[in-house]
Parts: structure tokens; C-alpha cells; sequence
């Protein structure tokens, strides 16, 4: 059993982020969130595109007003007037000043605004009553960005704050990474559709829908491929049609030492390489990862096959732990594959038998601003899909460690919003 920080990098490892060149499409920017940038983006205005005033109040000249006061008041002659968005029609020489209102270009001769509560207005004369600081209030040019460089970098992820900055900069079109493509396979004889009767022994292929989800939430594209009986032959076929067709291969079931576990026989036959046997953590043990180079694969692609185990719980957390951030690594995000943990208080005893790193599930809440986690009641097996659905969180005991007394600090791997009470 490897240690799961040794089967982490082992895994980060393998993956080859996607190509720049070959896997990236264009997109508009209204369908970009959350895409990843494969190419820099770079804009071709300054930012601010023109030196603006910040205020509402007088475009002025600083050497006309660096002395005035309320006793020393300095009257100057209102020459223009400058809504934003209007361009400024005179130059502004000795003695005068322009209206200017927030956001509007700075006329031509002008350094300085003064706020319009300084000053006193009369006709076409305003009084300024108050020294500004020389180039006051003025948003220079190119102050904040320059044309030309980068704006954001590739393996940015693109949320709204970066959608925001694009459009303003006119960057409508963006080069991005396609999704990654990960095949989902379901194998076991006892596994049914939602919609069929159950007969006795049966079972509903849930982790075909959970990892579909998962998948989605990730921002690869999930290929469902259903369910495949137990045996050899036909598991063969949909295996190698699976990595035919996509980036990553996820199946569940069949890792275990059953006579019906045949997943590890079959990527061997299939000529993979395998780099991951058994884990040491719980749940999870029997996880599968194994490498299809590009020989074995069609085109020139690399396929890493993740064989999940098939308790819907462990499936669950095998993905969190290890799938997504091989995914994020592959989709060409530059950092920030996570997992994410979080520290919270426990609110109760946790115990492990100290053998495998131990991942206990159950609810995080947010209480004034720090977390304490709360362990999911009833029985926390890996078979057991009813108690996990209230959890957003898993809380790891390390190898080693038997227990975290009620009150203290544990680490949680944080996969859904905290409950906030
Ligand atoms: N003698 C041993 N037995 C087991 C060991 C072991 O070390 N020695 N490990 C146990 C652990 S831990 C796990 S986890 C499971 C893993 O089993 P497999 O990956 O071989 O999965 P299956 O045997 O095919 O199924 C296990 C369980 O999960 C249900 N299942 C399977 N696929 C799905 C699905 N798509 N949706 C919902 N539920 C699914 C299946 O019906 C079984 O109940 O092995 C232990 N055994
Ligand atoms: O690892 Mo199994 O995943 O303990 O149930
Ligand atoms: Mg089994």
C-alpha cells in the first residue's frame, strides 16, 4: 500500500498538462467562465485609456492654485465644460479652468483637479479655496496597465472578476484549453439503470451518476459509458474503447481481491503501466491508477486510467483526493490543484485504527468565521451513500494517529459550501 501523499505525487506526476497548441479552441468571452487560458491575454489599450479626473470639479492647472486659501482665494475663468465621455474642446492656459465631471478625459494644459466642495462657483468664474497637491484627483494614463503586456496569464481560470477585466480591455476572443475527455465506466453484474426494478441482489449504478457530476463540476467533459458485466471479454472491449476515446478513464468496481475483480488483469493484458495498486487510506484502499502511453493509445495522446474502487463512498473520495487535481493538472490550470483542506474544531471524538491515513465524512459549519466539523451520524461505511449526502467534508485522521479528541484541530477536505450557523 502506498502512502497517499506518495500516490498523489506518483499521480500528479503522470499527467501531462493538455497542449497548448493542439488542444486549445477559441472562445467568446460570454462562454468563457470558467474555461482556462492556454494562450496569454493581452490587451492593446492602457488602462485608464486617457488621464481622467476622479471627481466632480475643476480641471486646473496646479501653478495657478498652489497657494490659494480661504484668505488667498484664486478665481479662474471656467473655459470648457467635460462630461465624461465627451472630448475636451480647449487647451486650458493661465488664469482658467474646465467643469469636469468623474470620469471625463483631462483637457489639454490642465495637471490638477480640485473637488468641487473647495470651491465657490459664480457665472463662468469659479473661486478655489484650497491648495490642492500637484496632479490631485488626475487617473493617469496607463497607470494600472500597459498596452501590450500581459493581462493574464495562461492556466488562468476565467471567473467573473477575469471576465470583468477582459471585456474591458476588448479581449472578446480567448484561446483556451478544450475540456479534458474521461470516460466513465461502470463495472458489475449486480448493477442496474435508475429507472429499472431491482431484483433481488441488485443495485443501482449510482457512481455512473456521481462521478458524470463530478466530472462536470471539475469543467472536463464527462463520456458516459454505462455499465459492463464481469466478465473478461466484455470488460476488455469497453475498456479499450474507453481509451480510444477519452483523455482519462474512470472506472468503478473490480479492484478488489475478488474472483469478479478483474480491472488490474485487464490494463495489464491491454499493455498499461501500472503505477498504483493499493492505497494506503480509508476509504479507498484497492485504488487503481494505471498509464496508457501514447503507443497503446490512438492518436498521440496519453491515457491515465483511474480504476476506482466500487463502494460509492469510496469512489466519492478517491475522486476528491486524487481524479480532480489530476484533472486540473490536465485541463492546464497553472496551480491550485487541491485538494483544498480547511482546519475546523471537531465537535466530537474521531478514531482510527491508525493503519491507513482515514477519511471520516460529515458536515463543516462556519461559525463566526471559524469551521468545526460535525461527524456524519449513523454508520460510516463506504457502502453506506445515505449519511454522505448531508456531508461536505471529510476529516483526515493521518497514518499513525488513532484518535482527535472532541475539541480539537483536525484537517477537513473541504468538497461542498459550509453550513453557516
Ligand atoms: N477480502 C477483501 N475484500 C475486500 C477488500 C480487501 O482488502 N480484502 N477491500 C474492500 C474494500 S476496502 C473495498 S473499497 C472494496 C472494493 O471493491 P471493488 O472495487 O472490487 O468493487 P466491487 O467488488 O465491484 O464492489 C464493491 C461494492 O460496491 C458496489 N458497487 C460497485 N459498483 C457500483 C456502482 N457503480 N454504483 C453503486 N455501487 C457500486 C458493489 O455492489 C459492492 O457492494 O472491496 C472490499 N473487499
Ligand atoms: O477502501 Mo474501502 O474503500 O475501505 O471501503
Ligand atoms: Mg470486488
Amino acid at each position: 500500500m502506498l502512502p497517499v501523499s506518495q500516490a498523489e505525487a506518483t499521480i500528479l506526476d503522470l499527467v501531462k498538462p493538455l497542449d497548448k497548441q493542439r488542444d486549445a479552441e477559441f472562445v467568446s468571452l460570454l462562454i468563457a467562465i470558467e474555461r482556462i487560458l492556454a494562450a496569454p491575454a493581452i490587451g492593446h489599450l492602457d488602462f485608464p485609456h486617457w488621464d481622467n479626473s476622479a471627481m466632480d470639479g475643476y480641471a486646473v492647472r496646479y501653478e495657478d492654485v498652489q497657494y490659494a486659501s480661504s484668505q488667498q482665494p484664486v478665481v479662474l475663468e471656467i473655459v470648457d465644460e467635460i462630461p465624461a465621455g465627451r472630448s475636451p474642446q480647449q487647451l486650458i492656459k493661465a488664469g482658467q479652468a474646465a467643469r469636469i465631471f468623474t470620469g471625463a478625459v483631462m483637457p489639454e494644459g490642465a495637471d490638477t483637479v480640485v473637488m468641487q466642495e473647495q470651491t465657490q462657483r459664480e457665472g463662468d468664474r469659479v473661486t478655489i479655496l484650497t491648495a490642492p497637491q500637484p496632479q490631485a484627483f488626475v487617473r493617469h494614463q496607463a497607470s494600472y496597465y500597459q498596452a501590450g503586456k500581459t493581462l493574464l496569464a495562461p492556466g488562468t481560470m476565467l471567473r467573473a472578476a477575469q471576465i470583468a477585466v477582459l471585456a474591458a480591455a476588448q479581449c472578446n476572443q480567448l484561446k483556451v484549453y478544450r475540456r479534458p475527455r474521461v470516460a466513465i465506466i461502470s463495472t458489475g453484474d449486480e448493477l442496474v439503470h435508475p429507472e429499472t426494478p431491482l431484483e433481488i441482489g441488485q443495485l443501482v449504478d449510482s457512481n455512473q451518476y456521481a462521478l458524470t457530476a463530478l466530472v462536470t463540476q471539475t469543467g472536463a467533459e464527462p463520456i458516459p459509458m454505462g455499465i459492463v458485466p464481469d466478465r473478461p471479454l466484455v470488460l476488455q472491449k469497453a475498456f479499450s474503447k474507453a481509451i480510444a476515446t477519452a483523455d482519462v478513464v474512470l472506472s468503478s468496481g473490480g479492484v478488489s481481491v475478488g474472483d469478479y475483480d478483474y480491472v488490474e488483469e485487464i490494463l495489464t493484458a491491454l499493455g498499461a503501466e501500472m503505477h498504483v495498486r493499493s492505497v494506503a487510506m480509508k476509504p479507498g484502499k484497492p485504488l487503481t491508477v494505471a498509464k496508457f502511453s501514447p503507443a497503446h493509445a490512438t492518436e498521440r495522446k496519453l491515457v491515465l486510467y483511474f480504476g476506482l474502487p466500487g463502494n460509492p463512498v469510496s469512489a466519492l473520495v478517491c475522486f476528491w483526493r486524487f481524479v480532480q487535481p489530476a484533472l486540473r493538472k490536465l485541463s492546464g490550470l497553472a496551480d491550485n490543484w487541491g485538494p483544498a483542506y480547511v482546519k475546523a474544531r471537531s465537535r466530537q471524538d474521531l478514531s482510527s485504527d491508525g493503519k491507513r491515513e482515514t477519511y471520516i465524512w460529515g458536515q463543516l459549519h462556519l461559525i463566526d468565521g471559524y469551521f468545526e466539523f460535525q461527524p456524519a451520524s449513523g454508520s460510516l461505511n463506504s457502502g453506506n451513500l445515505i449519511n454522505f449526502a448531508q456531508a461536505n467534508g471529510l476529516a483526515m485522521i493521518p497514518m499513525g494517529q488513532t484518535a482527535v479528541a472532541s475539541g480539537d484541530e483536525v484537517r477537513v477536505l473541504q468538497f461542498g459550501f459550509p453550513i453557516m450557523s
